[in-house]
């Protein structure tokens, strides 16, 4: 059964426009994405594509001028913003994008101690950070005493310990070195192994194809395509959506040749797909409508051509 349920999600700003004018733009529109309990499902795509908005979605963590629609379900039931406020950190877990996550006045150690649920909170911090190569005399430390990848290992701490059963990773790993980021990859597989729903955000796509077991694409605000990750190998052949194997293709290793155009911003968004601006095989049709996510041998791409 899925640990996770996100369906037709939409995540809009009410702003504040050139002349003192409220504008609501919408930044997810039609995203749909499902984690199963062992799964580690990795979200890759632009930035701005909306990766780390649905993280906040999820959470429940979004500003207050954002409006949210469509269902996002955990456990079999509808995640309520009273829910996401009980279950958070405890249940649901978020390795957050920005270290300014934080808390500035406590020391590391004590950060992490508070996360622990069961068990002995000290010896919980102690191994953990033995695990990711924090020494001793980190724990005492406070943030700002820490270089990046330190701190983003500290909150790698902070999830690993705390016990929840879906682990949402924004972007864990910059500013860390090739064997922390070994270890740090190795130890959110572990999470899933021992039966937590991961959602692993991510530029670093090699990264992801260790550890991942499915991969889905964003564009826009929406998931183009989601795809067991050994579909995406070769030249992509395997792959369902143009952008999804435009992509696959710009990574240095493969062709690197970029795409031409840019990701639409949210306050021009073409009426019908979002890529088919950028599109090689876009036709009339793609600029009618939206198209609806599909199934499609053993993934789903929302494109009315894929094959
Ligand atoms: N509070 C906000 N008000 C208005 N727009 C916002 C707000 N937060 C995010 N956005 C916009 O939503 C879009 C998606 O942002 P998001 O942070 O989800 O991108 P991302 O895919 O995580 O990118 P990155 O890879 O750079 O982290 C961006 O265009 C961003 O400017
Ligand atoms: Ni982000």
């Amino acid at each position: 059964m899925s640990i996770l349920e996100v369906e037709n999600l939409s995540v809009s700003f009410t702003e504040y426009t050139k002349g003192f004018r409220r504008e609501k733009r919408t930044y997810i529109s039609s995203l749909d994405l499902s984690v199963k309990a062992g799964e580690v499902v990795a979200v890759v795509g632009a930035s701005g594509s909306g990766k780390s908005l649905l993280a906040h979605a999820i959470l429940g963590i979004l500003p207050k001028n954002a409006t949210v629609g469509g269902t996002i379900k955990y456990n079999g039931k509808l995640l309520t913003a009273s829910r996401q406020k009980t279950i958070r950190g405890t249940e649901i877990a978020l390795i957050p994008q920005s270290v300014n996550f934080l808390d500035p006045l406590m020391k590391v150690g004590k950060q992490v101690q508070t996360a622990v649920q069961n068990g002995d909170a000290k010896t919980k911090q102690r191994k953990v950070f033995e695990r990711y190569q924090l020494k001793n005399e980190v724990e005492k430390m406070y943030p700002f005493q820490l270089s990046g990848g330190m701190a983003r290992r500290v909150l790698l701490s902070t999830a690993t310990v705390s016990g929840a059963r879906l682990i949402i990773a924004d972007e864990p790993t910059p500013g860390m070195d090739k064997a922390v980021l070994l270890e740090a990859m190795k130890s959110i597989r572990d999470l899933a192994d021992t039966g937590c729903g991961v959602i692993l955000i991510t530029h670093d796509i090699d990264s992801a194809l260790t550890i991942a077991d499915k991969i889905s694409v964003f564009y826009a605000g929406t998931n183009v395509e989601t795809s067991p990750v050994q579909h995406f190998s070769g030249s992509g052949e395997k792959l369902r959506h143009p952008y999804s194997k435009a992509l696959w293709r710009a990574l240095p290793q493969n062709d690197f040749i970029g795409i031409e155009g840019t990701q639409p911003h949210a306050s021009q968004l073409p009426p019908g797909c979002l890529f088919e601006p950028r599109c090689k095989m876009a036709t009339d049709d793609c600029k009618k409508e939206r198209p609806e996510m599909r199934s499609l041998r053993d993934g789903m791409v929302r494109c009315i051509y894929a094959t």
